[in-house]
């Protein structure tokens, strides 16, 4: 049945999902990389599709910006279209000297400034939103198999975009790769829901180098990613 937030029924949706922020980069992935594709939703412009990629259902859905956007989509898609395996396929700001723009980075822990934690645990719990085993050392595998380079590390997932407060040089230090604004939740989520998630970036922009792509290389170039993701996402 459709949700306050997705447009589609029970079986519209496939198990295996990818999920960028961007809708627009949802209609991307499923207009260049999947077969047989249909959209299954567009209420508020967030556009839902399913096809399939190389013979295996697979759906592509567009979150939002931000641990609120995301965590409506993963809860709705979880609990009432049984999605299993959720990709999230993202942008992120480069923080490290190690990392450079258009780099893949396959994040293994989220950490973050969300309260979404706190909530859920209280304040003397600091959980760790982590990524499932299986798919993280699936998609590494993967990306060797297709001849590319991800790096696997700790990335910051925060509320805000613009944020003058953040102590950057120390989470440089600590050796977090990278910024967003989403894995921490859908790593949260999938874990209470004990379904596989993993999330998977491409540098959009660096924090150190001042390095940016344009708002079109963000939804369009980014196809290593969605290929390790898609790869990954099929395999049982
Ligand atoms: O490109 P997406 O997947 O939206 O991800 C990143 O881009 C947005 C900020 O520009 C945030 O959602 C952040 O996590
Ligand atoms: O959340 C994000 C995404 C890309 N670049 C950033 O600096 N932050």
């Amino acid at each position: 049945m459709a949700t306050p937030h997705i447009a589609a029924e029970k079986g519209d949706v496939a198990e295996r999902i990818l999920l960028p922020g961007d809708p627009l980069r949802a209609k991307f992935i499923a207009e260049n990389f999947l077969d047989d594709v249909k959209q299954y939703t567009s209420v508020r412009n967030i556009l839902g599709f399913t096809g399939k990629y190389k013979g295996v259902p697979v759906s592509v859905q567009g979150t939002g910006m931000g641990m609120p956007s995301i965590s409506i989509y993963v809860h709705e898609l979880i609990h009432s279209f049984g999605c299993k395996k959720l990709f999230r396929v993202g942008t992120c700001g480069g923080m490290h000297p190690d990392v450079k723009l258009r780099d893949v980075l396959i994040a293994q822990a989220a950490s973050t400034d969300s309260s979404m934690i706190r909530n859920i645990f209280g304040g003397s719990i600091n959980y760790c939103p982590i990524a499932d085993y299986e798919l993280l050392s699936k998609a590494v595998a993967n990306t060797k198999k297709l001849n590319l380079k991800a790096t696997v590390g700790n990335i910051i997932s925060v509320d805000r975009f613009y944020d003058e407060e953040i102590d950057n040089d120390k989470l440089r230090k600590y050796g977090i790769l990278a910024v967003e604004m989403e894995a921490a939740a859908l790593y949260t989520l999938a874990a209470e829901a004990h379904v596989q998630a993993l999330a998977l970036f491409t540098v959009s922009d660096h924090l150190v180098t001042g390095e940016s792509c344009t708002a079109e290389e963000r939804q369009t170039t980014f196809n290593d990613m969605i290929k390790i993701a898609l790869e990954t996402a099929i395999e049982d």
